[in-house]
């Protein structure tokens, strides 16, 4: 049963907000952590799973409320997991299409069969500001990187993401289709087994 009726997501990304509401479904009633505050915190830790109860605990402490938190990102093999944790900064935040540039830049002389990458989702619930222990869920994907963008879904680095078992990229996937295979849903499904939802 779900321990609480409430729950503040602790994300300021729109596309990861859709995706962990629809996940969540009606079983707890979600607000966003941007309805409490504006402030970003900054993202200090050297692990998703730092940078995910770091999150966690601002939404908290800014709500009064429950909090989940992701920290998610895209490491690549052939750059030894880069950008990992510094994803969403790997442009200097200039923002995913700068990010999208530099990674295709990047690997541009790299082959096929040296572009596997993973993403990978920490999710974080803190009960309260304080909780002294966070429950923490972990998902991986698996899959390469394109050399060029394609499909208009999702957000962030999904149009370089090809996705072996559906034969496309990750943008070109229906929503219910990203939200059964993500990394951030094989981390959803652990955290509902877990809560009993
Ligand atoms: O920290 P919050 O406020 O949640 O929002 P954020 O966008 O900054 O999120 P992160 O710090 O966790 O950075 C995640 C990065 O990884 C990318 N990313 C994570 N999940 C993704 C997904 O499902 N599809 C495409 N890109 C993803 C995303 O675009 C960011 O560049
Ligand atoms: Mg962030």
């Amino acid at each position: 049963m779900m321990p609480f009726k409430e729950l503040v997501l602790a994300s300021h990304n729109a596309g990861k907000l859709k995706e962990l509401q629809a996940m969540l479904g009606d079983a707890v009633r979600v607000r966003s952590v941007g309805e409490f505050s504006d402030v970003e915190p900054e993202e200090t830790g050297l692990s998703f799973i730092e940078n995910a109860i770091l999150k966690a605990r601002n939404a908290a402490r800014v709500s009064g409320l429950p909090a989940l938190a992701d920290d998610s990102g895209l490491a690549v093999d052939h750059l030894g997991g880069a950008p990992g944790i510094y994803s969403a900064r790997y442009a200097d935040g200039q923002g995913d299409a700068a990010n999208n540039a530099k990674l295709l830049d990047v690997l541009k002389d790299v082959p096929d069969a040296e572009r596997g990458a993973q993403f990978v989702c920490a999710l974080a619930l803190v009960r309260h500001a304080e909780d002294p222990l966070p429950i923490i869920c972990e998902g991986l994907w698996h899959g390469r990187i394109l050399h060029a963008p394609r499909g208009e879904q999702g957000f962030g680095y999904d149009p370089l993401f090809w996705v072996p078992e559906r034969d496309r990229s990750s943008a070109e996937l229906t929503p219910t289709d990203k939200n059964q295979l993500s990394h951030r849903a094989r981390a959803m499904a652990l955290l509902k087994a877990r809560l009993g939802i």
